[in-house]
């Protein structure tokens, strides 16, 4: 342990031998293959499936293709040093073990406890984008008046995306693994029918569409001003982020969402046979099979349907999806192929966030920044308590909120992990120049500074209400490490117990 307080840090090697405390071991028997099946079948979700559409309708416009252009290139940025800091340090909980050991204590909690946030409401985000294709089957089948929500009491609650978190959590608890046969299975049939909506969906393309391709700035009502515009729309004066330059920035901000789950490639490096090869393999491998499907399916899209048609202004939000497009020109048997597609494909993202949270919320509990009861492995070898904790929140926040509003909390939260990540990488090369790294970012520190630029840029064309609820969060974290962890750490334990190692 080198420093004192709470920028004391956990070091490579002792974060790496943790992991072989018996009781709290993961497997190991990943390869590259895996990781990069793994790596699309998280990241190809609620995001491609749902937030296209709405994207065009809502912030965009034709310029949706842009916006993903634009959110490709800064995850490519960020996963380059993610692949560095996993492949540097391969143990669980990823970007919070890595902060551990270069940061220290408090940013290491900082990240963990911002991953919690992007895991959990990831996790409720891409279940409601399940609820949505749900409904669509559920009425193609049974008429138009079965829904997934249910009202009352002037609350609506969707029991769609509460069954599915339930389900899966079920699942988990009693140690189903997420086979790599089924996985490949569930992404192959996913990433068949986003090919099926490309092919087919050109031979409904109106050129006519891409014009305006960038649609001039919404006034008045539309414009969604206030708390409902982003946070650089608002400093830059403008009076709302729909359509014109200030709506595509913040639909890049937005489908940012799209590509989330390379960073949770990073944290199976644990389990990986061979992390300093096979992770950045996994993660940049699977980047760029999904960025070329997902621009060409942005471009297919809007030139299928008038961006109008694709606004949920008078709807509710969730109603404008892939499908739709193929509904509008009356091909239902697509609307309802691509629905099916859905519904199956987007099971296993949602089982991975919550896979990937419990990895998380485990290797805090193993460091004592959250009570280390919470880490027991029960009789089947997986965190109960975790699991049920993970179930409660995710399964809350699934049931009662908008979707958009929670893609944009994990988009906040994952972004910020970005910037802490890519500032890592910088610091690690300094401070401990000669650990073995699996993997180098080219021009170091150009590309970690320029990955930290965008990413910050993204941030600050989210809403002004998503800033509002973040630094809540962060507020919250905060006082549970001033309250909990900044004592009762495996760390600050110790350090009482051997005063001279602490000052070292
Ligand atoms: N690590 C994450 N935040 N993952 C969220 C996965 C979202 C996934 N890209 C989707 O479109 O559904």
């Amino acid at each position: 342990m080198a420093g004192n307080g709470i920028l004391r840090t956990k070091s490579v090697e002792r974060s790496i031998a943790d992991t072989d405390e018996p009781g709290t071991r993961l497997r190991r028997n990943l390869s590259a293959w895996d990781l990069t099946v793994f790596g699309v079948t998280v990241m190809v979700g609620a995001g491609i499936f749902t937030l296209t559409a709405r994207t065009a309708g809502d912030l965009a416009g034709p310029s949706v293709a842009i916006a993903f252009v634009l959110a490709g290139v800064a995850c490519g940025l960020a996963a380059l040093c993610y692949a560095e800091f996993a492949s540097t340090v391969p143990v669980a909980g990823s970007a919070y073990t890595f902060s551990y050991a270069t940061f220290g204590e408090f940013l290491a909690w900082i990240i963990g406890w911002d991953l919690v946030l992007e895991f959990s409401v990831a996790a409720a985000a891409v279940s409601k984008g399940w609820s949505i294709y749900l409904e669509e089957l559920l009425v193609s089948i049974f008429g138009a008046n079965v829904s997934t929500t249910i009202e009352f009491g002037g609350i609506s609650a969707d029991w769609g995306s509460l069954l599915l978190v339930v389900t899966l959590a079920v699942l988990l608890t009693l140690g189903t693994k997420l086979s790599s046969r089924f996985s490949i299975v569930v992404t192959t049939i996913k990433v068949l029918i986003i090919l099926f909506v490309i092919a087919l969906g050109i031979a409904y393309i109106t050129p006519d569409n891409y014009t305006p391709f960038i649609p001039p700035a919404a006034e008045g009502e539309d414009a969604g001003g206030g708390v409902e515009q982003s946070l650089f729309s608002l400093l830059a004066g403008g009076s709302g982020s729909v359509y014109g330059g200030f709506g595509l920035l913040a639909g890049a901000s937005l489908v940012f969402f799209a590509f989330l789950g390379f960073d949770i490639v990073a944290t199976t490096a644990e389990e990986t046979r061979n992390p300093q090869r096979d992770v950045p393999r996994g993660i940049l491998g699977s980047l760029a099979i999904v960025t070329v499907l997902y621009v060409a399916t942005s471009v297919v899209i809007a030139g299928m349907v008038p961006y109008q048609e694709l606004s949920t202004a008078a709807e509710p939000e969730g109603r404008k999806t892939l499908a739709t497009a193929f509904s509008y020109h009356g091909v239902d048997w697509a609307a309802h192929l691509v629905s099916i597609g859905a519904v199956v494909g987007l099971i296993t993202v949602v089982m991975v966030l919550l896979l990937g949270q419990q990895r998380v919320l485990f290797a805090m509990s193993r460091d004592g920044l959250l009570p280390r009861g919470l880490a027991k492995t029960g009789r089947r070898g997986t965190p109960v308590r975790v699991n049920v904790l993970v179930t409660v929140v995710v399964g809350v926040a699934a049931t009662f909120f908008d979707a958009s509003q929670l893609e944009e909390m994990v988009n906040v939260g994952t972004l910020f992990a970005f910037v802490l990540v890519s500032a890592g990488v910088i610091v690690l090369r300094k401070k401990r120049p000669d650990l073995p790294r699996g993997f180098r970012v080219p021009w170091v520190p150009v590309i970690p500074i320029l990955a930290i630029g965008v990413c910050l840029w993204l941030m600050v064309n989210l809403t002004v209400l998503t800033w509002l609820r973040f630094v809540l969060w962060m507020a919250i974290g905060v006082a549970i490490y001033f309250l909990y962890g900044m004592r009762r750490s495996v760390l600050a334990r110790e350090a009482k117990e051997t005063p001279a190692d602490a000052a070292e």
